[in-house]
């Protein structure tokens, strides 16, 4: 069945907590962050359009890089706003005006590199099943719910799980959802807004690889994680 799916890619924070440096732009194995997560998409037999979200500032860098890497599947570059939500907002709203009669559409943090085309296929196939999916994986690590300090609740670590991106949906429904006046409220995922208008979203398998570059550490784990990858 020939499915329409396009890619939002959020690449319009600020980097706050990486002390000044700009992740998307940091160089890893001799390329942006950013254009390694775009290559994955830009590759994926999945995926047929990408827009791009970014800082107002960073708009010609991404359009340089654009036309030297030659991705043709990029229809659009564009800016973001104030908030991860507001990003993935103009973007979809980008997909509407471009794509008419997108069906799916994969939510990724630029962030994000080293997300695979194994786990973008997953996602679009427990899409097709849940209409919503995200990836995610078990957690290792016992989580603890703690007030001032104290601990006041510690969830069972089976149902715990680590949420990540590429999160998968129905384009009408995550548009749509996008939205209501629920989706001014300040939240940290797309999946949070779908929960709370009562849908049921699906996980699928992510990688404990697929991390989000955040702070320094990450970079460490990122520079030695490409340069093996890119020996294999
Ligand atoms: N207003 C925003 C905020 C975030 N993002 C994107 O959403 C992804 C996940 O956000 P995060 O890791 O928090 O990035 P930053 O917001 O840059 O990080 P910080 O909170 O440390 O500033 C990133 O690819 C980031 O570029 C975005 O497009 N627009
Ligand atoms: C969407 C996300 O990557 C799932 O873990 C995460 O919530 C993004 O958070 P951020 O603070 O915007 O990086």
């Amino acid at each position: 069945m020939q499915v329409t799916s396009a890619a939002v890619i959020v690449a319009a924070g600020s980097s706050r907590r990486m002390q000044g440096r700009d992740k998307l732009w940091v160089q890893l194995a001799g390329r942006a962050t950013l254009a390694h997560t775009i290559d994955t998409f830009q590759s994926s037999p999945v995926i047929d359009t990408i827009v791009i979200v970014t800082n107002a500032e960073r708009l010609p860098d991404v359009h340089a890089l654009c036309q030297h890497e030659d991705w043709h599947k990029v229809i659009a570059i564009i800016p973001g706003g104030a908030r991860r939500q507001d990003s993935v907002r103009c973007g979809l709203d980008e997909v509407a005006r471009q794509v008419p009669g997108c069906q799916w559409v994969m939510i990724h943090d630029a962030a994000r590199p080293f997300v695979t085309g194994n786990i973008l296929e997953a996602g679009l196939q427990a899409a097709l099943k849940h209409q919503a999916a995200i990836a995610a994986v078990p957690v290792k690590d016992t989580i603890k719910q703690v007030h001032e300090g104290i601990i006041t609740e510690t969830p069972d670590r089976a149902l715990l799980w680590a949420v990540q991106t590429p999160q998968v949906f129905s384009f009408p429904l995550i548009h749509e959802a996008h939205h209501t006046p629920l989706a001014q409220e300040d939240m940290t995922d797309d999946a949070t807004l779908l929960e709370r208008l009562g849908h049921h979203v699906a996980v699928f398998p992510g990688s404990y690889t697929n991390i989000k570059i955040t702070t320094q550490e990450d970079l460490l784990f990122a520079e030695v994680f490409m340069t093996a990858s890119q020996k294999i």
